[in-house]
């Protein structure tokens, strides 16, 4: 199976220091959309796990998170393909729950949906924690510069990731590999 998950705050949408609030600031970045929809008619299946502690935080509800994930769905059924699953987690970084990344608690849960081993899968996102997190699963970290990736590629990164420009530029590598 052709299964790429994708962290969602910097790869397929704007990222804020101030945490994306409402469904006008989820704002897709350029080629994302595009990328998702080629991805996905070309036989891969897109799947999401991002953190949400903006919930925890009640910076945001979930009537709202869900409102963004249904824009994400709808732009990418526009553009003539479908996103997988999508995972978040809900908390906030001191209620020690399994799924915030870096643990692997989302990315397992994918694993089990789609009943496939996550060795060697891509794990793209623009946090050291979302690196890590792929780490843990033996999944293949990917950083993208878009989002916080310039920096945390400043910050250091585990040796072995995969280093793209964008989204858009990983579904180049992917569809003509
Ligand atoms: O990149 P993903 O996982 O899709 O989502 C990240 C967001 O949940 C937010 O995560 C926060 O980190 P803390 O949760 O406050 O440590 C901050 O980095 C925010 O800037 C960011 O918008
Ligand atoms: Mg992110
Ligand atoms: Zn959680």
């Amino acid at each position: 199976m052709k299964l790429l998950i994708l962290d969602r705050d910097g790869v397929i949408n704007q990222d804020s220091d101030a945490y994306i609030k409402s469904l006008e600031e989820w704002i897709p970045i350029p080629g994302s959309i595009e990328a998702i929809a080629q991805l996905s008619k070309a036989g891969w299946t897109v799947a999401v796990a991002t953190n949400q502690s903006g919930i925890a935080r009640g910076y945001y509800d979930l009537a709202t998170l869900e409102a963004m994930h249904a824009r994400l769905r709808t732009l990418v059924a526009e553009q003539g393909g479908e996103v997988g699953l999508i995972i978040y987690c809900p908390h906030g970084p001191d209620e020690g729950c399994d799924c915030r990344k870096p643990k692997p608690g989302m990315l397992q849960t994918i694993a089990a949906h789609y009943q496939v081993d996550l060795a060697g899968i891509w794990f793209v996102g623009d946090s050291k924690g979302d690196l890590e997190a792929a780490l843990t699963v033996d999944a293949q970290p990917i950083l993208v510069k878009t989002g916080k990736g310039e920096k945390t590629l400043s910050k250091g990164i585990p040796q072995g990731t995969l280093i793209f420009d964008d989204l858009a530029a990983i579904a180049r590598e992917l569809i003509h590999k």
